[in-house]
């Protein structure tokens, strides 16, 4: 059965007016998390998280990036009232939060830190527990929504094992099962791949990819760009609590200019005629060289190559990734290994 399509909030009935808590966003491409100046300085003295001005549009995959100790996680914590800001506003489903925490959170599904499971419960009976425990779930329709979560997540045929047997993929897929019991318009995953295999990692982003096609807003945070690249339509950078930048995948990819790649076997020749053309960045991996592409024009430097006496084999230049971005707008290298 299919994950219940995400829904807009019911209108609150008439007389239920909240002057301290405004209605709900109702547009599909409001924004689902809004920040202004949203900051945190934690006891210690340590700015996690400073003056954070975050737009999350309704439908998009949204990529929270940045190396460890970038902010990600506060934020998230943030934003699911489970710390206080320090200074600056969060909204949520058009909600402020912290203060509006007990009317967002039934329609928010979040994984953060791990799904906590009962190993020598079956993976069946931890979401039963999960379910028993929202005091808003119906009894009498309980078995129904845990086979649904778990059909959603593809693990029906392993739903009677302990979940102690059960691969990393597979806890991670229980734990976005929980979050799916009920229809939420908005899921939060903190780190959803961390520590999975490729294979791990490639179910869940067909399931994040899926849920969003289902018209849920996903949000998500890694400090892998190509998973950033692979599922998100939109991506924040962080970089030491600040924001760096955000927009649409493909927009921020085209910030950066590309790179120069000549395929070579005489690579350092290529390089030194390379920085004698200008070209800034020049890298030299086996028989490719790399370079920043220089401002004039690359049919001199190709021919200034060869008048070198360098053998070209290839000569292109390769359409800007996130990761060109990343390196250009912070002017360092990601931490890909985390
Ligand atoms: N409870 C805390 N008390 C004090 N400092 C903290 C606390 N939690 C996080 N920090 C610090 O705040 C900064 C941001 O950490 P945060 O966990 O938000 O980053 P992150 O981008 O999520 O990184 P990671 O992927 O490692 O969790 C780091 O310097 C971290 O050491």
């Amino acid at each position: 059965m299919p994950h219940p399509p995400a829904r807009d909030p019911a209108p609150p009935p008439a007389g239920s007016s909240e002057p301290s808590n405004p209605a709900p966003v109702h547009r599909s491409d409001a924004p689902v998390i809004q920040t202004h100046g949203l900051t945190k300085r934690y006891r210690g003295g340590q700015l996690a998280v400073d003056s954070l001005d975050l737009t999350v549009p309704g439908g998009s995959v949204f990529g929270f990036l940045g190396p460890n100790g970038s902010g990600k996680t506060t934020t998230i914590r943030m934003l699911m009232g489970l710390i206080e800001p320090t200074s600056g506003t969060a909204r949520v489903l058009g909600r402020p939060m912290p203060g509006a925490v007990r009317k967002v959170l039934p329609e928010v599904g979040a994984l953060i830190e791990g799904p906590a499971l009962y190993g020598f419960l079956s993976g069946r009976d931890n979401l039963v527990r999960y379910d028993a425990a929202d005091p808003a779930a119906d009894p009498r329709t309980r078995r129904r929504r845990v086979e649904a979560a778990l059909e959603r997540v593809g693990l029906s045929a392993a739903a009677g094992k302990k979940a102690k047997a059960y691969s990393l993929g597979m806890k991670q897929r229980l734990g976005l099962a929980a979050a799916l019991l009920q229809p939420r318009r908005l899921l939060v995953l903190d780190e959803p791949t961390n520590g999975l295999d490729p294979q791990g990692m490639r179910e869940i982003r067909a399931l994040i990819r899926e849920l969003a096609a289902d018209g849920t807003t996903v949000f998500l945070s890694s400090h892998l760009l190509d998973e950033i690249e692979q599922v998100c339509t939109h991506a924040a950078v962080m970089a030491r609590g600040r924001l760096i930048a955000q927009g649409g995948v493909g927009e921020l990819a085209a910030r950066a200019r590309g790179r120069l790649v000549v395929e070579t076997p005489d690579p350092a020749e290529a390089a030194r005629v390379l920085k004698e053309q200008g070209t800034a960045d020049v890298t030299v991996e086996e028989e490719r060289v790399t370079a920043e592409p220089p401002e004039r024009d690359l049919a001199e430097v190709n021919a200034a190559l060869v008048t070198a006496g360098v053998r070209v084999r290839g000569f292109t230049v390769r359409g800007a990734s996130l990761e060109d971005a990343f390196v250009e707008l912070t002017g360092e290298g990601f931490d890909v290994a985390g």
